[in-house]
């Protein structure tokens, strides 16, 4: 601890990459001050998340029902307006419930917009702070496409938000955000049009996983549009036209989701000689930037990992014991685990299927997890996993696509994590009957 500034880390923006190590190194009894401009918690909380996985929980009870129809009788339909509620009931108090924990910590919290000064120096809206270490927390925000009319379409905090579900949504891109909100709008009774740049979503995952969910959308009435070009957006924000070279598209409602860019711009890289791209700031194995003694964390930093919530605690939580002396060595991430919140899900730890075949460093064993009795019982059609090990039979990789995937990817991360060979495996006994259950019992 110094005694030569006002703090001893000071961050700007208030969400993951910041909250759950900062609290910690309160609690060492560090002095820490806290800059947010929007609300206290960041996307995940208040616009990302939290939000999505409130509104996504009617949808996949309303597909459970469709697939024991015969046992749940009737045709369920999701209150677009109750369900909304909500969401609201479950994320509004979460800015609060944040800030009373970091102020619990005798964290400061400064509701202002922060912009380096000098190394040492924050100012917030006029005032300026000192500390010793600062750490540059600023997140991604929707990335816009450059054509005319382009402030007719509408990003994935306004579909968070949307009051009245509309007869027809247009969604432009098929990454997360896109097919994630398909299947709610789907599920809610909008008619979904998607409009794909190439001729395949989710690149992040493997193909056939991810053919497996946009078959299953398009049998539930979403359209798919490939090689598509947003050329110009006209009419009204309600009533629009979008020109493609595949045609007029007419919609009621545009959701952009064309990605997230980092928020680098008028923060004072340039000023103080932070370096950064367009992917984010650039950081080294210390998470520190080009200018001893700043720091970045989270979304915002270049760091190799997917931009994801558990990466930014991860990082958030090395900086606490990089800080804190409780470490000198560089970040090694572990296996960051990711889920696709569709219905059916897909989930993916480590090495990836495509990956692992085109290697002969792996072995790979696939599962067709339909003829589980555990899954008859819910009637599961689309289930499917696929194991990787390597030459020591550690499990390096697992990728499912099924109702259920981020459960079981979940429960069978410490196999991953820890490289847990089948002696210690079979130390660790699952509740039964339960998803992870059979997920270990393979391993
Ligand atoms: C729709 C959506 C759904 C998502 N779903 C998932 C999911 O299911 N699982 C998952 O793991 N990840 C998900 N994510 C990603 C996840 O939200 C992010 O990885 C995570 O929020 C990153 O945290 P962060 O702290 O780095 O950035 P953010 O949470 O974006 O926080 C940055 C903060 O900095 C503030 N800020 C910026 N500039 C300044 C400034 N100059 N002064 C003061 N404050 C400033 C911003 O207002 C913001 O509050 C989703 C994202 C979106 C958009
Ligand atoms: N479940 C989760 O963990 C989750 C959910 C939502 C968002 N996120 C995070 O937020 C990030 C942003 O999500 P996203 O879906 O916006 O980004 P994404 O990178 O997943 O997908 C972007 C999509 O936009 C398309 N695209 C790019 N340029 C285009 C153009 N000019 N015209 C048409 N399409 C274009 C791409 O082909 C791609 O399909 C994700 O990468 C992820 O880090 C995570």
């Amino acid at each position: 601890m110094t005694n030569n500034f006002d703090y001893d880390v000071l961050y700007i923006g208030a969400g993951h990459g910041t909250f759950d190590g900062a609290m910690p190194l309160a609690a060492k009894g560090y002095k820490v001050a806290v800059v947010e401009a929007d609300k206290i918690g960041g996307t995940c909380p208040n616009w990302g998340c939290n939000g999505k996985i409130a509104l996504d929980l009617p949808v996949q009870l309303k597909e459970t029902q469709q697939r024991l129809k015969n046992i749940i009788k009737g045709d369920l339909s999701i209150d677009w307006t109750q369900n909304m509620l909500n969401k609201h009931k479950v994320i509004d108090g979460l800015p609060g419930a944040i800030e009373g924990g970091l102020k619990a910590f005798g964290i400061d919290v400064l509701h202002g917009y922060g912009k380096l000064v000098d190394n040492h120096t924050v100012d917030v809206d006029g005032k300026n702070y000192s500390a010793d270490k600062i750490v540059l927390a600023t997140g991604l925000r929707p990335n816009r496409l450059d054509v005319p009319g382009k402030e007719m379409a509408s990003d994935s905090k306004e579909f968070l938000n949307l009051e009245e579900l509309p007869v027809h949504i247009a969604i432009i891109g098929s990454g997360y955000i896109a097919m994630e909100f398909a299947t709610i709008a789907n599920a809610a009774g909008s008619q979904v049009t998607v409009l794909m740049h190439g001729d395949r979503a989710l690149r992040q995952f493997d193909k056939e996983y991810v053919d497996d969910v946009v078959n299953d959308l398009k049998e539930k009435g979403v359209k798919f549009v490939e090689n598509t070009e947003v050329k110009e957006f006209h009419g009204e924000k309600c009533k629009m036209t979008i020109e493609t070279n595949n045609g007029p598209i007419f919609t009621d409602f545009a959701l952009d989701a064309t990605g997230r860019i980092p928020n680098v711009e008028n923060i004072g890289l340039d000023e103080v000689g932070v370096k950064y791209d367009e992917r984010g700031i650039i950081v080294d194995d210390h998470l520190q930037t080009s200018v001893e003694g700043i720091y970045a964390s989270g979304d915002v930093a270049v760091t190799g990992q997917p931009k994801l919530t558990p990466t930014a605690i991860f990082e958030s939580q090395y900086l606490t014991s990089l800080f804190s002396g409780e470490t000198t060595d560089p970040i090694e991430f572990p296996s960051i685990p990711t889920a696709v919140f569709t219905s059916p899900r897909i989930a993916q730890v480590g090495v990836s299927v495509e990956e692992a075949k085109k290697s002969d460093e792996y072995t790979v064993e696939e599962h067709d997890m339909t003829a589980d009795w555990y899954r008859a019982i819910t009637n599961e059609h689309i289930a499917k996993r696929t194991l990787v090990f390597d030459k020591q039979h550690h499990l390096v990789g697992a990728t499912e696509v099924s109702p259920e995937a981020d459960s079981v990817i979940d429960s069978i991360l410490p196999a991953v994590a820890l490289q847990l060979d089948k002696s210690q495996i079979n130390k660790i006994v699952h509740l039964f009957p339960t998803i992870g259950s059979d997920a270990w019992q393979q391993l």
